[in-house]
């Protein structure tokens, strides 16, 4: 089966720096990819550069396809027009809207059989947000943003979600809440690359895993065969066990 999202030579500078250099990433269709790895390794810059999307200036070189189509050259929001979102850290959502308001866009038309979630399937998604619907977005908790980040993205009917961090910050039962409902995500088709540094929560959740380190992609195996990794065990789930 053909990937979704296709990602070949992409390279990333920050003025003469090379923070990035990824040969080949390819996500499937319904498939979830856990990319993680310590600070500074890279992992923003990777989701940026497929979103189309950076705070800083940087050079970007390299191919992305979406559905065999080559997205490259396009602008972040035509990325997202084609399907490709991206969950920022720090989210985006209006601290002066309800949660309603804030759910209220919609995508016209996306075409290709995509569909925008309705409003009462996020609900469904994420009955917290339900409860909180008449709440202004500056009311929520942290993990309430999150749920409201991703809820916003889904109601411009993605094809594939870039979620960068999802569960930081949040208490270690809203992780699960939350990285379970990303999970859900998988039987509605979608595709989705998850930003994490909870290792141990991530690879419950994922199909893959990619582990960056200084900008490169040092291991890469599924969930079952990251889980037994000795490198992983020892350096991500064994500290987060203690
Ligand atoms: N706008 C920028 N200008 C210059 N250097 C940057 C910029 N953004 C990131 N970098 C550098 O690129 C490297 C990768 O950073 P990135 O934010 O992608 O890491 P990360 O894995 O997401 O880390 P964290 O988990 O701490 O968020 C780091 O060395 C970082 O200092």
């Amino acid at each position: 089966m053909s990937a979704l999202l296709e990602v070949r030579d992409l390279k990333v500078r920050y003025g003469g720096n090379l923070a990035l250099s990824v040969g080949a990433l390819s996500l499937g269709h319904g498939e979830i990819i856990g990319v993680v790895g310590g600070n500074g390794a890279g992992k923003s810059t990777l989701v940026n550069a497929v979103a189309g999307w950076s705070r800083g200036a940087p050079r970007v070189e390299g191919s992305v396809q979406l559905g065999g189509r080559d997205i490259s050259a396009l602008p972040t929001h035509r990325r997202v027009r084609e399907g490709l979102l991206l969950v920022p850290e720090g989210k985006l959502i209006f601290g002066t809207m309800t949660v309603e308001e804030n759910l209220a866009e919609g995508i016209d038309d996306p075409g290709e059989g995509r569909k925008p979630y309705s409003v009462e399937e996020i609900y469904a998604l994420f009955p917290r947000l339900a409860e909180r619907r008449g709440h202004l977005g500056s009311q929520l908790s942290g993990g309430e943003r999150q749920m409201l980040g991703i809820g916003r993205a889904l109601r411009l009917a993605p094809r594939a979600l870039l979620l960068d961090e999802p569960s930081i910050g949040l208490a270690p039962k809203l992780v699960r809440t939350v990285l379970q409902s990303v999970s859900d995500l998988r039987a509605h088709g979608l595709s989705v690359l998850l930003v994490e540094q909870n290792v141990k929560a991530a690879i419950e959740v994922v199909d893959r895993v990619l582990l960056l380190e200084r900008g490169q992609v040092v291991l890469e195996g599924t969930a079952a065969e990251m889980r037994n990794n000795p490198r992983i065990a020892e350096a991500y789930l064994g500290a987060q066990r203690a």
